[in-house]
Formats: structure tokens, C-alpha cells, sequence
């Protein structure tokens, strides 16, 4: 068993961080009623989120019931175990069961919008504690947000991380250099599971681990890929060493299909990345399978197929250019980045305006984009946007760009002269445009309307 899923939290005690956060769903549990609202743990990959419910559930002793929001058939499971207040079928004795719907963010997996909100209603009639699971509050409808009570999860400190790391050290025997715990923790990005994993693939064999073994496991791991794609896409029909080289990397089949499938654009023509395609899209197949019969021996053959088919396809012409992350990691990224912008936007017109963050969100954005449409300049000046949150409400990021350049440097020449010259007679004055009127408000007293 990998040490993430060995280490994983078994009770709330355990659980590394987000206090506020594990505490608010311990008093919600403590005296469930059916009249409370499910709850929602949102925050991103690794910090904790699934932990906790399982953690909470041992230790209320509830039974856990846990389903996939994206999986068709998660109406009909729900029905049945939400709408039922007995628990009379429980082996255990257990007063209650947990019903943990995971990837609450992708409802809309289900197969039409009517499904989605079936599940909303059931979820908010529910007769068991329901426990809801994102990464992403923002993509969650307005129905399901109304239905349900948030618990924020944010990312783990570095300082955080490295006692979990050390115990995790010492329940395996191994001895640490503290800077390889440092290091693991900074590289984790507050992603817990990112950091044991790094953790398990450094340490695993070792007595001793050191800050060495940490930088090359690392490093091995991403040259690998690299080599394994180039390896493939560069057609030597080394069959054996494919399939080798994919063993040794860290990445599963399925992420290896998407470096493929990424970097297909170094194959010579239509006809050979055609042949390409339709050897992804067969290995394609078998990981489809294999998840869903969760037999992983067919991991095998998707990694054949895909290996040897592309290498085959690509004829030997070698890789021209260089190999690439999928492009599709490129836009997640991109979007990640959007969602930062906004957040802390929203952050900054709340301190400034006094609004609350979530009112500014549900309610405001619209309204604010209307006006900043109309005054663009004036709200760059009055709330100091830069390009990116200014594009946020103008969806046009050239323009954007070319408005907060202006507006800077209209504002240097303005100072320019101020200090050059010293301040005009007010009768000279040329009028006050609003926005020049908001920047003279002290910190905090800036208005919207
Ligand atoms: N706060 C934490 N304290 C202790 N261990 C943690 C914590 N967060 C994550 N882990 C470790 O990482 C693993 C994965 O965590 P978990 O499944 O709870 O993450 P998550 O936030 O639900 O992520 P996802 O959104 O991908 O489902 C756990 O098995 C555990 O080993």
C-alpha cells in the first residue's frame, strides 16, 4: 500500500490543519438533526478534504456510504440511502450513515440538467448526514450552494507538513535529514498527498534519507517522461525498453496516454499521427476497463498498445522539436491562475468597499462589470486593477492590457509635471474624473456605485 493511503488520518485528531475547519464539522456532527444542512468541504487537491469525513465518521461511528457525483447512477443510490431514515440495515449498530458524494464539482457529469437537480433536492431532504466534496465552490450551482453549508479547506503550510512527514519517517524506520523534510514540504505546494508521495518515492528501501535523494527522485522522475515520450515518438522500436521505461516512471497509464496524445504534433504527417490517434484511442479502451472492472492487469495492454502502436506509427523520423506537458495541463493551469485573480480581486474590493466577499460574488459582479464597461479608466485609477483583473470585467485582455498601461502612464506624466512645476491655481484645474475623485478617498473608503 502507497503511504498516503497508509498514513491517511483515522481520526479527527489526526488531521493535519484547517482547525477551524475540521472543528466546524465536528460541532455539526456532534448534534446531526435532519433539519441541518449538508455540508460541502471545498478547497484543492490533497489538504485533507475525504480524510476528514471518513475521520469524522469513525469517530461518531457512523457507517460511510460513498458515491461519485459524476456516476450515473448516483441518483437512484442516493434515493435509496438518503431517503431512508432507518438503519436498521446496518451491520455495525451504527446510529447514522454518512453519505460522502465526491467531485460535487462535476454534478453536471450527469447526463442531463434535470438529473443534477433531482439530486440537489434529495440531497437537501435528506434523512442521513450528507457530506459533499469539491475543489471547486465556484463551479457548484447556485442551487447546491443554497442547499448546503460551506467548510473551507485551504492549502497546508510547508511548516505544517514536515511533522507529518517526520512521523511518517519514524513509523517507517527510516532517519531523516530535516532540510529533506524542508524540502519535500516547500515542493508540496500545501498538497499533503503530493508531499507523502514524494516522501514514499525518495525514502521507500532507504534507512537514511537525505536532501539528495529528494532533488534526484524528482528529477528522475520528470526526465523519465520525457524520455519515454521522446523514446516513443522517435519511432527506434526498442519494444522492450518502452515497456520498461513506463514501469519506471511515476505516471499511470492513463497520464502517459495524455503526454502522448499531447506531443502527437512531432509525427511526420496526418497519415502517421492518424495511425497514432487510433492506437490511443484502443489503449484508451483497455484504461477505460481496467478502472472500470478495476483489474489493473489491463493496465498492461493499454500500455502496449499505446507504446508500441505509436512507436510504430511514427515510422522511425525521429522527434523534431521538443516534448511538451499536454497542452490541455497548459489551459487547466491557465484557469487555475483566472480562478486566483478573481479570488483575490474579490478580496481587495471587499476591504476596500467593505462589502462582503460573497455578496460582492453572488451578487454584485454583473452590476460592477456594467459600470466598469462604461468607465474602465476610472475604476483602474479608483481600485488600482492591474490588466488581468480588469479583464476579469471587460473579458478582452488586449484591451485591458492597453487600458492600464495608459492609465499609468497618463498618471507618470501627471506626476511628472506635479513635480516639475508644482500644483496648477484650482481655477486651472482641468474637472475631477470619478476615478480620480475614488483614489483620493483614504484606504478602505473607496466606492463602487
Ligand atoms: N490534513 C491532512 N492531514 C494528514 N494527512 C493528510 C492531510 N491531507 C491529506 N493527507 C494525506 O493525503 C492523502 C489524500 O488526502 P485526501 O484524500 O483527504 O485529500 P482531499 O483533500 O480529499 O483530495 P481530493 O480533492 O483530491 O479528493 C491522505 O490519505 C493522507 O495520507
Amino acid at each position: 500500500m502507497d503511504w498516503a493511503e497508509k498514513y491517511r488520518p483515522q481520526r479527527l485528531q489526526d488531521v493535519v490543519g484547517n482547525a477551524a475547519a475540521v472543528r466546524q464539522i465536528y460541532e455539526w456532527a456532534r448534534d446531526w438533526s435532519r433539519e441541518k444542512k449538508p455540508l460541502i468541504l471545498y478547497g484543492k487537491p490533497g489538504i485533507g478534504k475525504t480524510s476528514c469525513a471518513h475521520a469524522l465518521a469513525n469517530d461518531m461511528n457512523w457507517e460511510v456510504v460513498e458515491l461519485n457525483a459524476s456516476d450515473q447512477r448516483t441518483k437512484q443510490a442516493l434515493e435509496r440511502v438518503a431517503g431512508s431514515s432507518s438503519t436498521t440495515g446496518s451491520l455495525s449498530g451504527a446510529s447514522h450513515k454518512l453519505i460522502l458524494l465526491d467531485e460535487a464539482d462535476n454534478l453536471h457529469g450527469q447526463a442531463d440538467r434535470g438529473g443534477a437537480r433531482a439530486i440537489v433536492e434529495i440531497i437537501a431532504a435528506s434523512q442521513q448526514p450528507i457530506i459533499l466534496i469539491a475543489n471547486d465552490y465556484y463551479a457548484l450551482s447556485k442551487d447546491l450552494k443554497a442547499a448546503t453549508e460551506p467548510v473551507q479547506f485551504r492549502a497546508l503550510q510547508a511548516r505544517s507538513i514536515v511533522p507529518r512527514l517526520r512521523h511518517i519517517c519514524a513509523a517507517e524506520g527510516v532517519t531523516c535529514d530535516p532540510a529533506a523534510l524542508d524540502e519535500i514540504a516547500g515542493r508540496a505546494g500545501g498538497d499533503m498527498r503530493a508531499a507523502v508521495n514524494m516522501l514514499y518515492a525518495a525514502a521507500i528501501g532507504k534507512e537514511r534519507l537525505e536532501v539528495d535523494d529528494v532533488q534526484t527522485s524528482t528529477k528522475d522522475q520528470r526526465s523519465t517522461i520525457f524520455e519515454l515520450v521522446g523514446g516513443v515518438l522517435a519511432g527506434r522500436r526498442d519494444d522492450a525498453n518502452l515497456l520498461r521505461m513506463a514501469m519506471e516512471v511515476e505516471d499511470t497509464p492513463d497520464t502517459i496516454e495524455q503526454w502522448l496524445e499531447g506531443n502527437l504534433g512531432h509525427m511526420p504527417d496526418f497519415a502517421s499521427r492518424a495511425r497514432g490517434y487510433a492506437c490511443l484511442s484502443r489503449a484508451d479502451e483497455y484504461i477505460g476497463r481496467t478502472y472500470r472492472r478495476q483489474y489493473y492487469t489491463l493496465w498492461r495492454y493499454a500500455s502496449a498498445i499505446m507504446l508500441i502502436g505509436v512507436a510504430d506509427a511514427a515510422g522511425g523520423h525521429g522527434v523534431h522539436g521538443r516534448i511538451m506537458p499536454p497542452a490541455r495541463w497548459r489551459k487547466m493551469g491557465a484557469s487555475k491562475r483566472q480562478k486566483a485573480v478573481r479570488t483575490g480581486l474579490t478580496r481587495k474590493l471587499s476591504e476596500m468597499t467593505h462589502i462582503p466577499e460573497n455578496a460582492l460574488r453572488e451578487d454584485f459582479f454583473t452590476a460592477i462589470s456594467i459600470l466598469v464597461e462604461q468607465d474602465p479608466e476610472g475604476y483602474v485609477r479608483g481600485f488600482n486593477l492591474d490588466a488581468d483583473e480588469l479583464n476579469l470585467f471587460i473579458h478582452d485582455k488586449a484591451r485591458a492590457t492597453k487600458i492600464v498601461k495608459d492609465v499609468a502612464k497618463e498618471e507618470k506624466a501627471k506626476e511628472k509635471k506635479a513635480s516639475g512645476k508644482g500644483r496648477k491655481t484650482k481655477e486651472n484645474d482641468p474637472p475631477e474624473d470619478p476615478g480620480e475623485k475614488q483614489q483620493d478617498l483614504p484606504p478602505g473608503q473607496a466606492t463602487l456605485f
